[in-house]
């Protein structure tokens, strides 16, 4: 499968410059974790990519195929937003059958998870409940790539867990990046981090540069990392 590849991407917010000549790509059966403090552009840099948000400048492709706007990427690149996306007055069975092509939905519907959920319509179902359906929409639509953007949120630690074997247990079929402030999981789940900070992207090799590039505290690193 050809590779997702970013690069040349500018995008200033009223002559703020938040994302500056980034360049980030993926491969299929490959994990990227993205991390970085508040504000840093996280969102901004999976809209950008997915196409929902537009950049100064950007050069996105999937293979040969250039990817200019969601259009472009549709069937190439799926993208989980950080805040709730789907219509509330509905079953979460016909909003299976909205989202997926036919082939996809069996996957879903016979999942431990969403089968209790399927007669339920989505305004009744709790955060973490609603967080699992787009999750599992998001990865199981035709997509090569898929962008999460903080899907461990509002998520008790047990279905963390679910879904970062669930993704790793996808992973040879597509590539991923994702991005949340549960660090800890991101990390677990990922190939590789990468950290943006003033507006550039920085491949982490070693988690105590984390400290040194002021992400987190020693106290914390200590805490986390060293039993
Ligand atoms: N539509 C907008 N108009 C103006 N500024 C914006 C807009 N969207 C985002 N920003 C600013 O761009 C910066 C990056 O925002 P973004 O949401 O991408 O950060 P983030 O790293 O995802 O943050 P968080 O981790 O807190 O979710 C922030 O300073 C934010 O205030």
């Amino acid at each position: 499968m050809s590779k997702l590849h970013i690069d040349s991407l500018t995008k200033s917010y009223n002559n703020k410059i938040i994302l500056s000549d980034v360049f980030i790509s993926c491969k299929k059966g490959e994990i990227k974790g993205l991390i970085g403090l508040n504000g840093s552009g996280k969102s901004t840099l999976l809209k950008i990519i997915y196409g929902a948000e537009k950049a100064d400048s950007k050069f996105v492709r999937v293979g040969n195929k250039i990817i200019k706007n969601v259009y472009d990427g549709r069937n190439l690149i799926s993208y989980l937003p950080q805040d709730s996306f789907l219509p509330n007055n509905i079953s979460i069975k016909s909003l299976i059958n909205l989202f997926l092509q036919k082939e996809n939905r069996p996957i879903v519907i016979e999942n431990e998870y969403v089968k209790p959920l399927l007669n339920k319509k989505n305004q009744d179902l709790s955060g973490g409940e609603k967080r699992i359906i787009e999750i599992l929409l998001t990865i199981h639509s035709n997509a090569k790539y898929i962008l999460l953007d903080e899907p461990f949120n509002g998520v008790s630690p047990i279905i963390k867990d679910y879904i970062i074997e669930y993704i790793k247990k996808m992973k040879l079929l597509k590539g991923y990046i994702v991005t949340d402030h549960d660090y800890e999981n991101v990390i677990n789940l990922a190939d590789k981090i990468v950290y943006l900070q003033n507006g550039y992207l920085k491949e982490i090799n070693d988690k105590k540069e984390l400290v040194e590039l002021g992400y987190m505290s020693k106290t914390t690193y200590n805490t986390v990392y060293k039993t």
